[in-house]
């Protein structure tokens, strides 16, 4: 991005769907076709919720569900990002309602989430994971298997719901976002996830979330886990395989 004329500063202010915003543009990423996409989400939210933002960004989420009266985990690896999701969150003062990160979505995962979700899923409230970098979340679904040790009252476990966006340009793209998420986590989503087209990026691309109830047998270790499972083929990769048989 460049400035043609005039002064050399990228600093905007934005209002979307109510809340203010601030950041420099040329150093973050902001979309305006995202703002009915970050409604649509933080309409699924309720006092008391907890949301899991995994790339946060300056907080198109993660603002809002603050507002809304969730606790927030928000993060981006982004250093810029961060500085303005952090100045974002006094600006709108909620603060004391988001704990921000700045590591990688998978360190994120296995460090600050792992260390908070027990005592989460031993509540009642919703716990919302929102994962958007489209062009590599669904991958980073992995990061949840084995994550939680068994616990004896897990059949009590309050599970995340994830919520999780990826770039397709299939011809069936909500097969192809559920079968890429059921490649990273290993297991079969069928009839237990929801699709949802968000936008036509650019023809034959199209912008999709997957949202499921993390399944019990991702998130906790299991003792095949503890051995080594590398020979394992994926679902994927086996339905690949049974259908050239
Ligand atoms: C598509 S933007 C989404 C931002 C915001 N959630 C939104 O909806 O507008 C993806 C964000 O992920 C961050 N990011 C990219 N790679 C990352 C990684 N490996 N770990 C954590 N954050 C990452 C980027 O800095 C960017 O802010």
């Amino acid at each position: 991005m460049e400035v043609l004329a005039g002064e050399s500063n990228m600093v905007a202010k934005v209002r979307e769907n109510g809340v203010l915003y601030e950041f420099d543009f040329s150093r973050v990423y902001w979309n305006p076709r995202l703002s009915t996409e970050h409604e649509r989400i933080v309409s699924l939210l309720h006092r008391g919720d907890t949301v899991v933002d995994v790339f946060a960004g300056v907080g198109p989420f993660a603002i809002p569900a603050a507002r809304r009266g969730c606790a927030v985990l928000a993060n981006d690896l982004n250093p810029e990002s961060f500085r303005w999701l952090q100045h974002n969150a006094k600006l709108n003062k909620v603060d004391q309602k988001i704990t921000t990160s700045n590591l990688d979505g998978r360190d994120f995962i296995r460090g600050p989430v792992r260390e908070r979700l027990p005592a989460l899923m031993k509540g009642s409230q919703k716990i919302h994971v929102v994962m958007n970098l489209p062009a590599l979340a669904l991958e980073f679904l992995d990061a949840f298997k084995g994550l939680l040790d068994p616990e004896p009252d897990q059949s009590l476990s309050n599970l995340p719901q994830v919520h999780c966006y990826g770039f397709s340009k299939e011809n069936d793209p909500q097969r192809d976002v559920v079968e890429r998420a059921e490649a990273s986590l290993k297991t079969n989503l069928q009839g237990q996830c929801s699709v949802h087209l968000v936008r036509n990026v650019a023809p034959n691309k199209e912008m999709m979330c997957v949202s499921f109830t993390l399944p019990r047998g991702v998130l906790y270790k299991t003792h095949t886990q503890d051995r080594d499972t590398s020979e394992e083929p994926c679902p994927k990769k086996q339905k690949c395989e049974d259908s050239t048989n």
